[in-house]
């Protein structure tokens, strides 16, 4: 794992442009700040094009979708496909809504992505795979994690974040796991959709995704990690905020040495 990409990517600040949705536009856009990126949100076509061209990557979350976002994330995901820029595709509650199942899958299947981070229940529908998720969150089924993250890799061509208590990591071919973090994670609405943004930030600074992937699955997950550490009585309100004093203030060294991963 190179987490020397951390201090690149401070050093470095890209842009990331992020379609975001409405509940967790903020912390998104706090926490892709706070690890050391540029945050930039946009729902306007006509701008897609100057923000595409200043953007080292870009961030779809249909977290929020209408039918007016989905001409605006195509004609992102075509520009992006234009000046070689790196997708990350958050499909929120695909396991949940069928209407939001049918338009991830066209798009991931007409624009080349680079990662889809989700949670399990929204990855195993996208891979075909029976499981309950519930709403916006994984619910739960008994399925083969490994196996359902490196088959949805192969359907898309692209590297694949099935996050939950272990983040499983594949590019189809390759399997990885994270397994720091918290379970208050799971209490924050956003945590998923801050982790995509923060994943592709790290497709700025390296060209492989399943290391964008990696690192900034671990990164996310040691912050957390470490606010619960050092402040064992946090509370769900109080660890958002702690999270992102500690994905400001987080460096490769502590990472290193409560890293777990395989
Ligand atoms: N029980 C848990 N223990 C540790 N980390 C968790 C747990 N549940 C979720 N996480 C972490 O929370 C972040 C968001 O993941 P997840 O809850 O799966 O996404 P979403 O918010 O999209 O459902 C990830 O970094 C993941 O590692
Ligand atoms: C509650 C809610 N409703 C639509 S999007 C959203 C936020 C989803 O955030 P996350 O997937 O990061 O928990
Ligand atoms: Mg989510």
């Amino acid at each position: 794992m190179q987490l020397e990409l951390l201090d690149k990517l401070r050093a470095q600040n890209p842009v990331i442009f992020n379609i975001a949705n409405f509940v967790t536009v903020q912390d998104v856009a706090n926490a892709v700040n706070a690890i050391g990126a540029s945050p930039i949100m946009s729902n306007e076509i006509a701008e897609a094009e100057e923000i595409v061209r200043l953007a080292s990557a870009v961030t779809v979350n249909i977290g929020c979708l209408t039918k007016q976002q989905i001409i605006h994330i195509k004609k992102v995901e075509d520009l992006a496909r234009q000046y070689n820029k790196p997708i990350v595709f958050d499909p929120v509650a695909v396991g949940a809504v069928e209407y939001r199942y049918k338009i991830a899958d066209k798009l991931l299947w007409d624009f080349h992505t680079s990662i889809i981070r989700g949670n399990i229940g929204e990855i195993a529908a996208l891979g075909d795979f029976n499981w309950n998720s519930k709403g916006i969150d994984a619910g739960s089924g008994s399925g083969d994690i490994d196996e359902i993250t490196a088959k949805t890799a192969q359907k898309y061509h692209c590297t694949v974040i099935a996050s939950g208590p272990t983040d499983t990591i594949s590019d189809g071919k390759r399997i990885a796991h994270i397994h720091n973090g918290s379970p208050l994670f799971k209490t924050h609405v956003g945590s998923g959709d801050m982790l995509t943004s923060i994943v592709t930030a790290f497709t700025a600074v390296t060209d492989d995704p399943f290391e964008a992937a990696q690192i900034g699955a671990l990164v996310f997950s040691c912050a957390g990690q470490l606010v619960v550490q050092e402040h064992p009585n946090v509370g769900l309100g109080t660890f958002g905020m702690y999270l992102m004093d500690y994905l400001y203030k987080v460096k490769a060294a502590d990472i290193e040495q409560i890293a777990d991963f395989d």
